[in-house]
């Protein structure tokens, strides 16, 4: 199996303004030494009115810390009031985007159809998607979460290349576990990232699918990361909360040191 380095990908959310997050960027690469960036690729993805401060500070101090968006328009350009599109992603150097994010599913109605159009769009533009996808509650109690992750990646995926699928990055999101505390087992974790990436195989080939980075995302902390990355098919974790503190972030990037 080729060895996929983990990515550790801090989703801020609506938090921070431009200035908070340059001291979060700063303090965060402080917290960091050449041994973890060797380790895990280590992702931050701020609101969008940030991106421009953090890729400044970014390219000015050389730091290894990448960098990417929470969201992007399905459309290039034109009237659609409210929406950043992939070439202005692009030009601020982002190398990631969240698609299909939970709480954008659920607070702004985006559907399968526009997941799909979104994660083409991130393509148009040389945009690594991170794809979220996750049941709720109801689904998980039903023992239907398999079935219901397969399906968001089976619509998020139409018309989408192996030479793409290559490259996206799947964080499979349990609702139930976002922000409540209520972190999933590794077991739980395991059981649907191996059920998504035995899926990449059968659209694509074992070798796409041994290529993609699944990750798991929901109450990820400092002392839960090692059991849940210990898992074959966890290659690393989108991490909420606890990636808006530096030091609990660090530790978070650090899940294999004992
Ligand atoms: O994108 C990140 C996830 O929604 C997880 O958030 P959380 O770590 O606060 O549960």
């Amino acid at each position: 199996m080729a060895k996929r380095l983990p990515l550790i990908a801090g989703n801020w959310k609506m938090n921070n303004n431009h200035l908070e997050a340059i001291a979060l960027v700063q303090k965060l690469a402080f917290g960091l030494n050449d041994k973890d960036y060797d380790n895990a690729e280590v992702v931050v993805l701020p609101p969008f009115t940030d991106l421009r401060s953090v890729q400044t500070l970014v390219d000015g101090d050389k730091l290894k810390i990448g960098y990417g968006a929470q969201d992007i328009s399905a459309q290039d350009k034109g009237a659609y009031t409210g929406e950043i599109s992939g070439a202005m992603l692009a030009k601020l150097d982002c190398s990631y985007v969240l698609v299909g994010h939970s709480e954008r599913r659920e607070y702004h109605n985006e559907d399968e159809a526009l997941v799909n159009a979104k994660v083409k769009a991130a393509y148009r533009h040389g945009i690594v998607p991170i794809l979220c996808v996750g049941e709720g509650l109801e689904v998980r109690k039903a023992g239907q979460q398999v079935e219901h992750v397969l399906a968001q990646l089976d619509g998020a995926l139409k018309e989408v290349t192996a030479e793409q699928a290559e490259r996206i990055v799947v964080a499979y999101e349990p609702v139930w576990a976002i922000g409540t505390g209520e972190v999933a087992t590794p077991g739980d974790a395991q059981e649907v990232c191996a059920a998504i990436r035995a899926r990449l195989a059968e659209l694509y080939s074992p070798e796409v699918a041994d290529a993609v980075r699944v990750l798991y995302g929901g109450s990820v902390k400092g002392d839960n990361a090692p059991g849940i990355m210990a898992e074959d098919d966890v290659d690393g974790a989108l991490v909420g909360g606890a990636c808006l503190k530096a030091d609990e972030f660090v530790k978070v990037i650090r899940f294999g040191e004992k």
